[in-house]
């Protein structure tokens, strides 16, 4: 006999994760792949485009401030050349040309301060005005140049006797008969606020981006922070190409280790360069909070996607989860009954459920024949010892009603010995026959072993059983048996509960009467006293 080991298998079928655990790690996995992969894309993408964006609006910025300052200077210029045609031949007259630097400076509001010298270098006025004593002459290099030069002049800045740093603009004053007569000038205070304030004061952006104008020697001379003026920063890579007279736009590192999205123009009439940029850092912050809200703004759906996920897994993993417990259970009696209510709703899942009912109901058929054989006589076909006692406890057990008869064929014995066994076993199917005949569809026809047979009948009164005995008895004995000769029975009766309230005693007592009926001379019943 073989046996089957379930307990390892079922251990080890326990510790394996299930398809419906596997599936949705599955799907959650390729779910937050994908919102990663996709998550990163457009984080590259963006970076990129927002890089490429911030650095094109710089430089059409610092085109457009460019352009601004040139007309500015190219304003400035022409003023101070109306102002130098308007004085010449004129500078004789101390108070108007009091009143001509005072117009210069207040009219345009281009330069901080105002200035006409003779060509002597003699300081004639000054706006803001401030007394000079007599004779007082200019002495810093740039004004001894502008009067050497003799032209439109523009210093670089430097630092004035005032201590200021200044830019200075000096157009000459010449008179009628083309002899130079000196020149009137205006100046930017570099460190006050100016006129370039004013200009380029106003940058859109309030993330850190800034503004700044070097002059040719990549010197400050304006800056959004204005401590940072006269600080030399040709080290960039901006300013030293704007140095060489470029212009355009590219990602730095700033003299102080910042990376920037610098755009820059160079401005015509000064050579001064102009650098509009914003920190590489701001870019990516902006980034990092547009990936924040969009990451944010996905969660709910995610969440909805991976319930809809959920469900789907359960939806999928039901009829197999179900086909598997019952799997489990395979000797389950309501096994095939189980599988009907499996919704298979997806092919494979039907095909499974259809296998497996098939291999149910061979097994069940199996078992039945198996079962039936074993509580089976195989001579008669009526119900053996083991059949007849499963019977027996059921019966007693629910409390049954029922009648027993026992009975044997008489001096059996001789029946073997006169006619052989073979004919002896013809008689006891002839028998059992007889038993069927003479049985209703509830009634248990049983044959207990050798030549003895049993007959229960359910729901009889006494006397109804002892007719149906006689019957028998009568039948029997009034035909030939396949011997060619009749043979008789003696038989036994008795009523359970009325003879005996359990199995045991019931038996003993019927088999008593059969006894009785044997000792009386055979061919007869008796009825079973009831137990003591
Ligand atoms: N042919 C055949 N004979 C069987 C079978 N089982 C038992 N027997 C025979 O049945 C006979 C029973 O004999 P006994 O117990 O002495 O009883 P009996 O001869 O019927 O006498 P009483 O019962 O006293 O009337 C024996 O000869 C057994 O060999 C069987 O399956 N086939």
């Amino acid at each position: 006999m073989s046996t089957v080991n379930v307990t390892p298998f079922s251990r080890r079928a326990a510790r394996r994760l299930n398809l419906r655990t596997l599936i949705l790690s599955l799907c959650l996995l390729t779910v937050l792949l994908t919102l990663a992969i996709s998550l990163y894309a457009s984080y590259t993408v963006q970076r990129q485009l927002l890089i490429q964006t911030t650095l094109e609006a710089n430089r059409v910025y610092a085109s457009k401030l460019a352009e601004s300052t040139n007309l500015f200077m190219t304003s400035a210029i022409d003023r101070l050349s109306y102002s130098a045609h308007r004085l010449s031949g004129q500078l004789h007259n101390a108070s108007q040309l009091q009143d001509a630097v005072d117009r210069i400076r207040l009219d345009s509001n281009r330069f901080n301060s105002t200035i006409i010298v003779a060509a002597d270098g003699e300081i004639l006025a000054y706006s803001p005005q401030k007394v000079y004593p007599a004779g007082q002459h200019v002495a810093s290099p740039e004004s001894l140049a502008a009067l050497r030069q003799r032209a439109l002049y523009i210093s670089e800045p430097f630092t004035a006797p005032s201590g200021r740093l200044i830019i200075f603009i000096a157009q000459p004053i010449i008179a009628a008969d083309g002899q130079y007569q000196g020149y009137v000038a205006g100046t930017i205070y570099l460190q006050e606020h100016n006129a370039l304030d004013t200009l380029l004061g106003e940058h859109p952006y309030k993330d850190g981006s800034n503004l700044y104008v070097v002059d040719e020697q990549g010197r400050l001379i304006y800056h959004s922070q204005s401590q940072r003026v006269g600080e030399y920063v040709e080290r960039n890579p901006v300013v030293s190409a704007l140095m060489q007279g470029h212009s355009g736009s590219q990602q730095v590192t700033n003299t102080q280790g910042t990376s920037m999205l610098a755009g820059f123009a160079t401005v015509p009439t000064t050579r001064w360069g102009i650098v509009a940029q914003r920190p590489m850092a701001s870019v990516t912050s902006e980034l990092n909070h547009l990936m924040f809200i969009t990451v944010r703004n996905a969660l709910p759906l995610l969440l909805v996607a991976l319930l809809l996920i959920g469900w789907l897994t359960r939806l999928i993993t039901r009829p197999l989860h179900q086909l598997a417990q019952i799997a489990h259970h395979l000797d389950d009696q309501q096994a095939l009954h189980h599988t009907n209510n499996v919704r298979d709703w997806y092919a494979e899942a039907g095909q499974l459920k259809r296998a497996m009912q098939a291999g149910l109901r061979v097994m069940q058929h199996k078992i039945d024949r198996l079962s039936q054989e074993s509580l089976t006589d195989p001579l008669t076909g009526l119900v053996n010892r083991r059949g007849l006692e499963q019977v027996l406890a059921q019966w007693s057990q629910n409390q049954q009603r029922f009648t027993l008869i026992m009975l044997d064929i008489d001096h059996f014995k001789r029946v073997n010995d006169a006619f052989g066994h073979d004919v002896g076993d013809l008689v006891l199917c002839y028998i059992a026959d007889q038993l069927r005949q003479h049985s209703r569809q509830e009634d248990i026809c049983c044959r207990c072993g050798g030549e003895e047979f049993m007959m229960l009948l359910p729901d009889v009164s006494a006397e109804q059983a002892l007719a149906v005995a006689e019957r028998l008895r009568l039948q029997v004995a009034g035909q030939n048996s396949p011997t060619g000769q009749p043979v008789t029975l003696s038989l036994g009766l008795a009523q359970f509960p009325e003879t005996a309230t359990a199995v045991i005693p019931l038996l003993k007592q019927v088999d008593l009467a059969l006894y009785a009926a044997k000792h009386a001379g055979r061919n007869q019943t008796m009825v079973a006293q009831p137990a003591p």
